[in-house]
């Protein structure tokens, strides 16, 4: 076993050595690959060889489908079943256009895949504001809707029996010449072959595109909307933006799907294109591994195979002939059965199960190493000319700052001046405001009166992803990482291309892309580095002890360059070791010139760190100044410390003694 982790772990590290462009041209070079395999059984041009090709077709089609699918269920967190009628749009509207119509191939695909991204803005116009069962709900009503108007509609032929779009033959062997190559010659008449080269050729174009984009800052944005809208905004994406756009682009790649159908089996009826297809898209996705980038991929050739090919036929048989004449389970019930098993057994999928077991043998392998020795000297060190380094400008200046939440006042009125380069407290007792403050100063909540300026701007009530653009990042009080993405990854999250960057910029991948990846690469690596967390790099973020995983944080908020940072309760849930680390840390930091807000129980650090403090309680500002006169102050000693006033010199607060 120990032999075979050491080589699934060197294997790794030599993946990891080839350059990111030799890994893209292996992976194209794979694809071509596997349709050369794909499609030599077909060569002939005998009736066989089209079934085998029509169920390529089908495969592909599936395929694209479902990494589209992927974009907006497994990176963006919304599970539609919507997808199967974004397919039989394509397969309709191809049709139409071109099979029947006789627009040439090659525009009516770009027409048909423009028509689908259209309906996927229109229903994320609608839905993609909405979350959980009421989303899925909506894209269900679009499946079952778009398969009763094709059921119903007279004018798509259900009147005549099912609309054969071949009825009226168009000649496509003149209309699909381009630059004197014939991509489509007429689909019976002996070179089918050729249609699947087309279908073939887009599948892979589309695989490589929807890979460079899963794979890019974009990417990384949808994963943050997948993980919760706030986040997201908080790391500078336009989240409604970014998720109309990922309905685009994945109702054009099920429109693709559709379109490979029409193409390779040129009749369309409705049956092929009910809520069950939907379903099956989605199996696939969820078979092959909701999420990771490829794992839709390998579900849909899973999927499609199995419910196509012949090979659960024979165990039908053995059913029948060693069981019951009349209990067995037919094809659809084995697949049933497989896809229900392998949920409960590869929960991530097939491929997010193999990469999770890849990441675990290389975890182990490569962090034998104990992390650095943590140098745990008093905090109290910390504390040396900590106030001497504060500046006279104001980096954020609060005032007159409320929030109400119905009958109850959550910030009273708050003024609070951040200095540039210094490091302000905000304490409180519980249910103070303390995190309301910091929600109203990042965006999360609007003011319901007062001015928040930041290097005097105004940013009241700006959405966080304005806010973050302006210089402030913040953590929050409950770390938000992408469990399942590495710690690098989560660095790389915090950049300003994760909100930035377009999706043609990111789907193309050009050289500039390449060079940019690397250099965020580098700095997310150094930021590691500055928190103590380089040894983690590869480390998947879900399973770093409390205290990393708020340094992770802290690492991704620098990401973005802040002016000012806001932190709430860093130190909750960290040992003494740990306190003391970021202590050093957020010291450094302002040593910088970062200016700091942090909201904080923890006294000890208050008290190390901090240049000015604010105590609030019941939403207001009840006192102000430095950490000595505020910690000795006898307001605040009373509304905080309550009861342990007259018994303790020293009182033991919940992070520590003051
Ligand atoms: N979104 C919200 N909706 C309704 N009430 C809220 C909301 N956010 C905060 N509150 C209320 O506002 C008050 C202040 O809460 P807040 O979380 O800001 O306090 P805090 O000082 O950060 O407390 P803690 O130290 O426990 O985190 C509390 O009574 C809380 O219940």
């Amino acid at each position: 076993m120990t032999q075979f982790s050491i080589t699934v772990t060197s294997i790794r590290e030599r993946w990891s050595r080839i350059s990111p462009q030799r890994r893209d041209a292996l992976f194209l070079a794979l694809l071509v690959l596997i349709c050369f395999v794909a499609i030599a059984p077909g060569l002939d041009g005998d009736g066989t060889a089209i079934a085998h090709m029509q169920l390529i077709g089908l495969i592909a089609g599936t395929t694209v489908a479902a990494v589209g699918l992927n974009l907006v269920s497994g990176f963006a967190g919304l599970i539609s079943l919507g997808q199967g009628a974004m397919y039989a749009m394509g397969a309709y509207v191809f049709g139409y256009l071109s099979l029947k119509g006789g627009l040439p191939v090659l525009i009516a695909i770009p027409i048909c895949l423009l028509v689908c991204a259209l309906l996927g803005v229109f229903l994320a116009l609608g839905a993609a504001r909405l979350r959980g069962p009421q989303f899925t709900m909506v894209t269900l009503v679009l499946a079952v809707l778009v398969h009763k108007v094709l059921v119903e509609w007279p004018v798509l032929g259900a009147a005549s029996g099912y609309p054969n779009v071949l009825q009226h033959e168009t000649g496509l062997l003149s209309d699909a010449t381009v630059l004197g190559f014939t991509f489509v010659p007429p689909l019976y008449g002996g070179q089918f072959a050729s249609v699947l080269v087309l279908v073939l050729l887009l599948t892979v174009v589309a695989l490589v595109l929807y890979r460079n984009l899963s794979r890019s800052a974009w990417g990384r944005s949808l994963r943050a909307v997948g993980e919760s809208d706030m986040l997201a905004s908080h790391l500078g994406v336009h989240v409604f933006r970014r998720k109309v756009a990922a309905f685009a682009i994945s109702s054009a790649l099920g429109g693709l799907g559709g379109i490979f159908y029409a193409l390779l089996f040129a009749h369309l009826q409705p049956e092929s294109f009910d809520v069950f297809f939907s379903i099956t898209i989605l199996l696939a996705v969820i078979l092959g591994g909701s999420g990771t980038v490829m794992g839709p991929a390998v579900g849909a050739v899973i999927v499609v195979w199995l419910e196509r090919s012949e090979a659960l036929e024979g165990i039908t048989r053995l059913q029948r002939d060693y069981l019951s004449e009349q209990w067995y389970l037919s094809t659809p019930g084995i697949i049933g059965l497989i896809l229900v098993i392998a949920l409960f057994v590869l929960p991530r999928g097939i491929i997010g199960t193999a990469s999770d077991f890849v990441a675990k043998r290389t975890q182990r392998d490569s962090h034998g190493v104990p992390p650095g020795s943590l140098d745990a000297s008093s905090i109290a060190g910390l504390a040396t000319g900590t106030s001497a380094r504060a500046q006279a400008t104001a980096a954020l200046d609060v005032i007159g700052v409320t929030k109400r939440f119905g009958g109850l006042l959550a910030v009273d009125h708050v003024d609070l001046r951040l200095q540039e380069g210094s490091i302000h407290g905000v304490i409180g007792p519980n249910g103070a405001g303390k995190s309301s403050l910091a929600n109203l100063i990042s965006g999360a909540y609007r003011p319901d009166d007062g001015v928040v300026r930041l290097g005097g701007v105004d940013i009241s009530g700006r959405r966080p992803d304005q806010v973050i653009r302006q210089g402030l990042a913040r953590t929050f009080q409950t770390p938000q990482l992408f469990s399942g993405a590495t710690a690098l990854e989560n660095v790389k999250a915090g950049f300003a291309d994760t909100g930035q960057l377009s999706w043609w910029t990111a789907a193309l991948k050009l050289r500039s892309q390449y060079r940019r990846e690397a250099e965020l690469e580098q700095m997310a690596l150094a930021l590691l580095r500055r928190v103590g967390l380089l040894e983690e790099a590869q480390v998947s973020a879900g399973s770093l002890a409390y205290g990393k995983a708020r340094a992770l944080e802290i690492a991704r908020a620098l990401a973005s360059e802040p002016k000012v940072l806001i932190l709430d309760e860093p130190a909750a849930g960290l040992n003494s070791t740990e306190v003391v680390e970021l202590g050093r840390l957020l010291t450094e930091l302002r040593s910088n010139g970062l200016s700091m807000i942090l909201v904080e129980h923890h006294m000890d650090l208050i008290s190390a760190v901090t240049d000015e403090v604010t105590c609030m309680a019941q939403g207001a500002v009840i006192a102000r100044g430095t950490p000595s006169e505020v910690l000795s102050d006898s307001t605040v000693m009373d509304v905080y410390l309550g009861e342990h006033r007259h018994s303790h010199d020293h009182v033991a607060t919940e992070g520590g003694q003051l």
